[in-house]
């Protein structure tokens, strides 16, 4: 399990800061195959999953949901036939802060099991 799953998510406030480029840099080396991009001005983190159907995306989907609603930290999620897009970002921030790399590691554990 990498190091970045193992913790919780802060409680996130509007007021909380938001990772800076270095400390971004150094989160997106504890994850893999994710994804800056940059949607109205704000960053997100994302990984687009691939699977043999569509029972399998939707059984995904809702495990990850499962870990949000456990974490109070939720992703937007697109299930299509055989696909699953996640993205992370805290709404609060209007960016990215350290919970959505805690839970970009989550989501990954949750293939795992
Ligand atoms: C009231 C509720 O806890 C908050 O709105 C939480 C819910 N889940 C959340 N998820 C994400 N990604 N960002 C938030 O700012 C956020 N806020």
């Amino acid at each position: 399990m990498s190091e970045l799953a193992q913790v919780h998510c802060e409680a996130c406030r509007a007021d909380a800061p938001k990772v800076t480029e270095a400390e971004m840099a150094e989160l997106m080396n504890m994850i893999s195959d994710w994804n800056i991009e940059t949607r109205d001005g704000i960053l997100q983190l994302e990984k687009v999953y691939t699977f043999k159907n569509y029972r399998n995306a939707l059984a995904f989907t809702n495990r990850v949901g499962e870990v949000a609603e456990a974490e109070g930290h939720h992703p937007a999620l697109l299930t299509e036939w055989g696909k699953v897009t996640v993205t992370w970002w805290s709404h609060k921030l209007k960016g990215l802060h350290r919970n959505d790399f805690i839970m970009a590691a989550r989501t990954d554990e949750v293939l795992s099991v």
